[in-house]
């Protein structure tokens, strides 16, 4: 497994507007699926090609690389990871979508699982979990038990702030899981709430708040 804080310019930048008090649910909701689109650009950087054989304008053959094998499903976790779906999906347009639907408990903090609709070949593609956040690191676990439960066995995570408590978790669960963030924050406060963090994100890409 590796984690990979991703420090570029523009995502920086983007997590900025997105850690104001002020900032609405339509600008959040803008940024979490751009910095998404930038996560995801990261993330499949070392995905395999294969060379075919294509014919050019010209009426030449030329050889071409291209994705290899059943390619990727992204997973994004309910609520809050459909507001970085859009970004995703711009970059990866074919992909299947394997939806999950997690809560966290507010009290013990522990993830709830209330739905499932993963693709029927799961065992056969790499899945691009999203998320905006990675806390405890609860929610997560149970998502990748859940995916290797169907038989995936390639598994990354893109999160827009992952806290290293959280991190440390999954990191002991699942070390060959790899996880893409904008950003590893400070700490947990006592709420389990990330900080600086970004405050709810599912309340403020659906305006819940
Ligand atoms: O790492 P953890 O401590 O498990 O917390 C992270 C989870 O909490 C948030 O979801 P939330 O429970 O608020 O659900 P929502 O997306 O429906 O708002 C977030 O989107 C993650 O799924
Ligand atoms: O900081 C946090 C932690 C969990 N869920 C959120 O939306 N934000
Ligand atoms: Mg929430």
């Amino acid at each position: 497994m590796a984690v990979h804080e991703i420090t570029h310019p523009l995502i920086a930048h983007k997590l900025g507007l997105m850690r104001n008090a002020n900032v609405s649910s339509k600008d959040f909701r803008e940024l979490a699926s751009e910095v998404g689109n930038l996560l995801t650009y990261e993330a499949t950087r070392t995905l395999p090609t294969e060379r075919a054989t294509i014919e050019s304008w010209s009426g030449d053959q030329v050889e071409v690389k291209q994705i290899k094998g059943k390619k990727i499903t992204v997973v994004p976790i309910l609520r809050a990871g459909l507001g970085m779906l859009e970004g995703v999906l711009e970059l990866i347009p074919n992909a299947k979508i394997s939806v999950v639907g997690l809560y966290r408990d507010e009290e013990t903090l522990q993830p709830v699982a209330y739905f499932d609709k993963v693709v029927k070949n799961i065992d056969e593609r790499t899945a691009l979990i999203v998320d905006p956040m990675l806390a405890t690191g609860g929610t997560l676990i149970s998502t990748i038990d859940l995916l290797k439960e169907k038989g995936c066995k390639n598994i990354m995570g893109l999160f827009l702030v992952a806290a290293p408590e959280g991190i440390k978790s999954v990191v002991d669960k699942h070390p060959d899981v790899d996880i893409f963030t904008a950003a590893i924050d400070e700490r947990l406060d006592e709420n389990g709430y990330i900080l600086p963090g970004l405050g709810d994100a599912g309340d403020k890409i659906f305006g819940t708040r």
